[in-house]
């Protein structure tokens, strides 16, 4: 294997000169196959609020220039044992929500056809449903973990089926999560009734609310979540609404009493070492957002998200 490129010298090019591409990073063009793509899904018309994620990628890669190529927190240097790179975004049409699903899933899957996996950056949460079609595809259902302010299990909004909000119910209804391993992290806020917890809890999901996270600390849930998941293959899907609005503001559904970046990233790293196959960090909205607070925090994720990838022995 030749040596993987990795991200431009910020000691010789300042960090905040050219265009962005995450972490620097090359794009998948000027590579020759990829380990771990980055891909940005720029597309944001199945949100039931504030709309404006369709400008999460840009912001989160433009926030990603100050991140660094050696993470002490997993002691790994996840552009240099793997081959990572920026796939751009896939467009897909604001006009119509099932076109968009279809074209993500399709590029989704083309992206990963040569073993190449993905970290995608949202967009709202409609995109985790044909990107999970994608991993399911080729690993058979999978285990998730989903950090979210958020159920997502709901029904419809309208009479629409594909909406920000019913991603997960509609993965289930598919057959392809792994129903003895889904966990919802972060979890909190106002519901529409009591039966959203018993209807979620039917479909499968055991629920850490954010308030567990505070209580019973990042070490203790990651060691949970790791018992529940094993060795299965295991997405992750991230909502920054998971986070507290004053850790990341930038977003369309905020709701008060969320975890830290630093519980976040401590549970993810807690992690390390799982079978980990794809993931995706969505809903950030830039027009919300105070000094790239949650863009800031949308690109450690991401970032640590890689690592975890690096972690992990290759397919
Ligand atoms: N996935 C996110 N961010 N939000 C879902 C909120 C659904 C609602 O408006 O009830
Ligand atoms: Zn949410
Ligand atoms: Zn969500």
């Amino acid at each position: 294997m030749t040596e993987p490129r990795g991200p431009v010298d910020s000691s010789r090019v300042p960090r905040f000169a050219g265009p962005a591409t995450f972490a620097r990073l090359p794009r998948l063009d000027e590579v020759t196959r990829a380990d771990v793509a980055v891909v940005g899904v720029p597309f944001d018309a199945g949100v039931s609020y504030r709309p404006g994620a369709r400008f999460g990628a840009t912001a989160v890669r433009e926030a990603s220039r100050l991140l660094r190529p050696y993470n002490p927190a997993l002691d790994v240097s996840p552009f240099a044992t793997q081959q990572v790179v920026d796939a751009g975004d896939i467009a897909c049409n604001p006009f119509n929500i099932n076109e968009a699903i279809e074209t993500i899933q399709e590029a989704a899957t083309g992206l990963q056809a040569d073993g190449t996996r993905l970290v995608t950056i949202g967009g709202d949460h409609t995109i985790a449903l044909p990107l999970l079609r994608t991993v399911a595809a080729k690993h058979g259902p999978v285990a998730l973990l989903h950090f979210d302010a958020h159920l997502d299990t709901w029904d419809t909004y309208f009479g629409a089926e594909y909406t920000h909000g019913t991603p997960f119910r509609r993965a289930v209804e598919e057959g392809i999560l792994d129903t003895e391993a889904l966990s919802h992290v972060g979890t909190r806020g106002p519901l529409y009734g009591k039966q959203d917890l018993t209807d979620d809890e039917k479909l499968g999901f055991g629920i850490v609310t954010s308030a567990d996270v505070y209580r019973r600390g990042a070490d203790e849930i990651a060691d949970q979540l790791r018992q529940r998941i094993g060795n299965r293959p295991l997405y992750i899907s991230i909502d920054i609404d998971c986070l507290d609005p004053a850790h990341a503001p930038g977003t369309g559904t905020p709701e008060a009493g969320g975890m830290t970046s630093r519980e976040l990233l401590e549970i993810l790293r807690g992690l390390a070492g799982c079978n980990l196959v794809g993931a995706d960090v969505v809903e950030v909205a830039p027009a919300y957002d105070h000094a790239e607070i949650t863009a800031v925090a949308a690109s450690h994720v991401a970032y640590d998200l890689v690592s975890l990838l690096a972690l992990k022995e290759a397919p």
